[in-house]
């Protein structure tokens, strides 16, 4: 009896006028429940926490993939979709709301002018041009990229000054020195997910030829996420073998095994392998990017191959942005690691550098 006179007093609310129960009949009760139902909840001191916000830019392929797997993992209790094509930005939100109850109920909002992006933790960048035609390469699309995101990035920057900048659009090395150049972000905190993709490519073909999981081998592809990436052989091993004690010729001339052809299919050539059938690749840059985002968000310190600028490490005496091993935390890349490559990675490494420079000096910015 005690109990059921505490519970609130429906009449008790007076505050809605009869005219917008006249017109609203649905809100008033909305309002009278709203109300009664807010007196049962008290508030503590507790500061309120909206949890992790992450803002993905692009809602084509690899945005909305990105976004997806963000929800799957519960990485992202807030998530905002920033598209040029506001419809599809909206309808794509509202696709994944009405499966909240399964994806432990983020908010998920759109928008095509960048308001409800401030002050994300992260932002990811997947606006861009896909290659088509008849030149398929990432370097195909430069300057239509670069064009876009100078539309887009000051806007994003301006409202999450604080944020860490992951960049997918390709070319993503190029496109990254773009965005941190022009923007003055820190080279911590401005970065590509880069080889961290073809190194998971590595593995696979590596482990598909041993017939073991990608798991049970490690080593990192560096330098430009493209035609010019380099295999470090001499990081590889299998169940914790080294391969080159194994192979002492491993991609080099008298490489008699075709471990070089195995990179060339299984990785540089390796997107086009998809894209080439389907128009585009999206499942393993999500998952590569996502990877990075779980890094970033539990303070790892884990260990990946992503494109910063390397200006002074492993003889690189310029500006330029290329996949090297980085140590990811919280606010970014802590350390940036000088791998001791054989002579030959070496020589592929620089010869990676001076590519992606000639490209840098030909964009207008
Ligand atoms: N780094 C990697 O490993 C990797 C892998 C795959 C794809 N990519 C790149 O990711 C990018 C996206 O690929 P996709 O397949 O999702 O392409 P997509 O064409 O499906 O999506 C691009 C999205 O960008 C949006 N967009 C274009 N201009 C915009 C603007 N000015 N403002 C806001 N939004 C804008 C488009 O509306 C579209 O939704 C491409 O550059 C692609 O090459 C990178």
């Amino acid at each position: 009896m005690c109990f059921r006179r505490k519970l609130p007093n429906v009449r008790a609310v007076k505050h809605i006028s009869y005219a917008t129960l006249q017109k609203h009949p649905l809100n008033y009760l909305k309002q009278r429940f709203q109300s009664n139902f807010n007196r049962l909840l008290k508030k503590t001191d507790a500061p309120n926490s909206s949890g992790t916000k992450i803002t993905v830019a692009g809602c084509g392929q690899v945005g909305i993939t990105i976004c997806s797997f963000l929800l799957m993992r519960n990485l992202a209790k807030q998530l905002v979709i920033y598209d040029v094509r506001h419809d599809w930005a909206q309808a794509e939100a509202l696709d994944l709301l009405h499966g909240s109850c399964f994806i432990n109920n983020p908010t998920i909002t759109a928008c095509n002018d960048g308001s409800k992006t401030k002050d994300s933790n992260i932002v990811i960048v997947t606006v861009g041009a896909r290659p088509s035609g008849k030149d398929r390469s990432r370097l195909a699309i430069v300057q239509k990229t670069a064009d876009i995101l100078k539309s887009v990035m000051p806007l994003l920057v301006k409202q999450s000054p604080n944020a860490v900048f992951l960049i997918i659009s390709n070319p993503a090395d190029i496109m990254t020195w773009y965005v941190q150049k022009m923007c003055k972000l820190d080279k911590f905190r401005c970065f590509t997910t880069g080889c961290h993709l073809d190194s998971a490519r590595f593995r696979y073909a590596i482990a598909q030829r041993m017939g073991l999981p990608s798991r049970s081998v490690e080593g990192y592809v560096i330098g430009e996420h493209g035609a010019s990436a380099v295999p470090v052989w001499s990081t590889v091993t299998v169940a914790g073998v080294p391969l080159m004690r194994v192979v002492p010729d491993i991609g080099g001339s008298e490489d008699k095994e075709n471990w070089t052809d195995l990179f060339n299919k299984g990785v540089t050539k390796g997107a086009a392998a998809v894209s080439s059938v389907k128009g585009y690749t999206n499942w393993a840059v999500a998952l590569a990017a996502v990877d990075v985002v779980s890094a970033i968000l539990n303070n790892s310190g884990r260990v990946m191959s992503l494109g910063t600028d390397v200006c002074g490490l492993n003889c690189i005496e310029d500006h330029v942005v290329l996949s090297l091993p980085c140590v990811v935390k919280s606010n970014g890349i802590t350390h940036i690691l000088q791998l001791p490559l054989t002579d030959t990675e070496q020589q592929q490494l620089l010869k990676s550098a001076n590519m992606l420079l000639e490209v840098q000096c030909g964009l207008k910015v």
